[in-house]
């Protein structure tokens, strides 16, 4: 009963099958098989990056004014094209913090004891089975929006000293957040590598982050170090990654997200002892959903009433 209102919700914005026309729109979007009225369509709420924004799909909405994305990260989206069409984006970065960071302490709480790797071996443990402190060590974290400041929270309680450095994408410091969670702000990328005993990446995926964290980047980290991405997998380079994994160039990775999603199960990855993967977990749980849909549904509400909409992606 709980879920309903919810999915009632979702199905409303989403649902283009709820808007029943006696036309049939064969469209490459799965979504938009089925018959729909185009021209009621006002707004979409993208569940999970679905629908595709095309060219196709906005020339094919005349009366579309918003778009609510159901995350943080936008790299799916083509934001300018978007704009041409005169729609405008909102995307759900409060909803999505708390769950994206608890998925980045898991990875990182994970890796350090390596959980995943020891936990079918019901035998009681054997000496090489050691793993990596977490009381004191020094986070590295690469990019301080909601989920990097979310993050920086939870390691308050081991005492960790937390190293930040910000983006392209929040260029500007955010002087009273490091004051509450007590991190410093490291001026230079490399530092913050040198020092970091678990570097965490979430910054967005653009250009200039592309391939951020290359071979260059992970030789700098120290051969105890623990990567951490849980922002998108093209920021860090992979082949690389594999490599540094395999020559011990740093100690582990720990990864929510890839390239391609999933990867191929004969990936090089996917055969290393010292690497987790789980499937994209970031923003997923019930509760993040519910908000993540609330969050889209104000921003849609505002933007259909001509007011202003509280996370308006600007170009
Ligand atoms: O909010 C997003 O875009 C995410 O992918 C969180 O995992």
């Amino acid at each position: 009963m709980a879920n309903k209102p919810f999915l009632n919700l979702r199905e409303t914005i989403t649902g283009m099958e709820e808007l029943i026309s006696q036309r049939p729109v064969p469209h490459k979007n799965k979504h938009f098989e089925k018959p729909y009225l185009r021209d009621k369509v006002q707004a979409i709420y993208l569940w999970w990056h679905k629908p595709v924004v095309d060219r196709e799909l906005l020339q094919s909405l005349p009366n579309l004014k918003v778009i609510a994305n159901s995350g943080v990260g936008m790299d799916h989206l083509d934001l300018k094209l978007i704009a041409g069409f005169g729609v405008k984006m909102a995307n759900a970065p409060h909803a999505v913090s708390n769950s994206t960071a608890d998925t980045g302490m898991a990875l990182l709480l994970a890796s350090a004891r390596r959980i995943i790797e020891v936990a079918p071996n019901v035998e009681y443990c054997e000496a090489d089975l050691l793993g990596v402190e977490v009381t004191r060590a020094t986070l590295g974290i690469i990019g301080m929006g909601s989920i990097g400041y979310k993050i920086a929270l939870r390691t308050a309680c081991l005492k960790y000293s937390v190293i930040l450095f910000y983006f392209f994408f929040f260029p500007v410091r955010k002087e009273q957040e490091e004051q509450l969670v007590g991190a410093t702000y490291c001026g230079k990328l490399e530092s913050l590598l040198q020092q970091s005993d678990f570097v965490m990446v979430v910054v967005s995926l653009t250009p200039q982050t592309r391939k951020l964290i290359g071979k260059r980047e992970m030789e700098l980290m120290k051969p105890t170090a623990t990567l951490i991405n849980i922002s998108r997998g093209a920021v860090v380079d992979q082949e690389a990654l594999v490599s540094a994994l395999q020559d011990g160039v740093i100690r582990a990775a720990a990864l929510d997200v890839t390239y391609p999603e999933p990867l191929p199960r004969d990936h090089p990855l996917l055969k290393l002892k010292n690497v987790i993967i789980t499937p994209h977990l970031g923003i997923k749980t019930e509760k993040t959903a519910r908000m993540i849909t609330e969050e889209a549904v104000e921003n849609i509400l505002a933007a259909l009433h001509g007011l202003p909409m509280p996370n308006e992606v600007k170009l």
